[in-house]
């Protein structure tokens, strides 16, 4: 099962005025940051504003140089990389490249892959997935060691924007169904990060976190991300307000029953730049 271990009702990870130095400057300063089980945090900030540098921290692999940082023992993490360098001249099928970091039996490669909805590519060449597939390869690679946290940096990178909801939507049913932890690193709000539970946003410090509808309404992040914070952005809601029943029709919320759930999909636009259609 990719279920991740009951712990401890603590937090996975817990940043407190967490800052690292390098070269005689902070790359970032004051970070204070909780990630806990079943919680999908988010960090936002322009190119430089110490986000990689935050979350090699929160993981271990940086040690900061002054605040703390508490991870829950034996904490498994499960990371997605922004690049792998891969030699694109050699030919590397998605089962190769799942077990290229170590053994693994069928039943649990399997298993990875369909979690990341990519079952039926296991045979084909990593060179010919497309953006989308090949973000959900790496992920299936994550999810190969059942994380307590999932770290995924820019994941919709390379992907189109209907590509970008079915990942932002795989993600929130991974952390449903495992429970775990997920630490998502972003350079810009996306529009359907509204599942995204808390937003912090990065530049070199922490300049302001909360729902992504407060951030995006804050006046630190309009001043670092600009005009198109307001007029570009539009924060995707999935209202569940309906049940699929076994004949296709939908049951809403008042108890009566429709044919079809697309008239009763209500979204929220913050800027209303992009419209887009929940699948139901
Ligand atoms: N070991 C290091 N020594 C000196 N400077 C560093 C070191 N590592 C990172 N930096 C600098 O620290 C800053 C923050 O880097 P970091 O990679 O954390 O930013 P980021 O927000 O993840 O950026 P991006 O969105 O471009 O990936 C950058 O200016 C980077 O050049």
């Amino acid at each position: 099962m990719l279920q991740s271990t009951a712990g401890s009702a603590g937090p996975l990870v817990e940043m407190k005025n967490a800052g690292v130095r390098r070269s005689g400057r902070w790359l970032v300063r004051g970070v204070d940051l909780t990630v806990r089980r079943g919680e999908i945090v988010t960090l936002i900030g322009p190119n430089g504003s110490g986000k990689s540098t935050t979350v090699k921290t929160a993981i271990g692999v940086i040690a900061p140089d002054e605040g703390t940082v508490r991870r829950e023992p034996a904490l498994k993490v499960g990371y997605v990389p922004q690049k792998v360098s891969v030699d694109w001249t050699l030919p590397l099928s998605v089962e190769r490249l799942m077990r290229l970091t170590g053994p693994l039996t069928r039943g649990k490669m399997d298993e990875a892959l369909q979690a990341a909805g990519i079952a039926h590519l296991a045979g084909a060449e990593v060179q010919t997935l497309s953006g989308g597939e090949f973000q959900r390869a790496l992920l299936a690679r994550a999810l190969v060691r059942e994380p307590d946290l999932l770290v995924l940096d820019e994941p919709v990178q390379g992907v189109d924007f209907s590509g970008e909801i079915a990942l932002y939507q795989l993600i929130r049913e991974i952390r449903d169904r495992t429970g775990c932890g997920i630490l998502l690193i972003s350079h810009d709000l996306h529009v359907v990060m509204a599942e995204t539970d808390t937003v912090i946003c990065l530049n070199g410090h922490v300049c302001c976190r909360g729902t992504p509808e407060n951030v995006l309404k804050s006046p630190e992040y309009v001043r670092l991300f600009g005009a198109r914070a307001g007029d570009t952005l539009a924060i995707y809601h999935h209202h569940h307000d309906h049940t699929h029943l076994p004949d296709g029709r939908v049951r809403l919320t008042d108890g009566t029953v429709a044919e079809h759930c697309e008239e009763h999909h209500a979204h929220d636009h913050a800027g209303g730049a992009k419209e887009e259609r929940d699948a139901g």
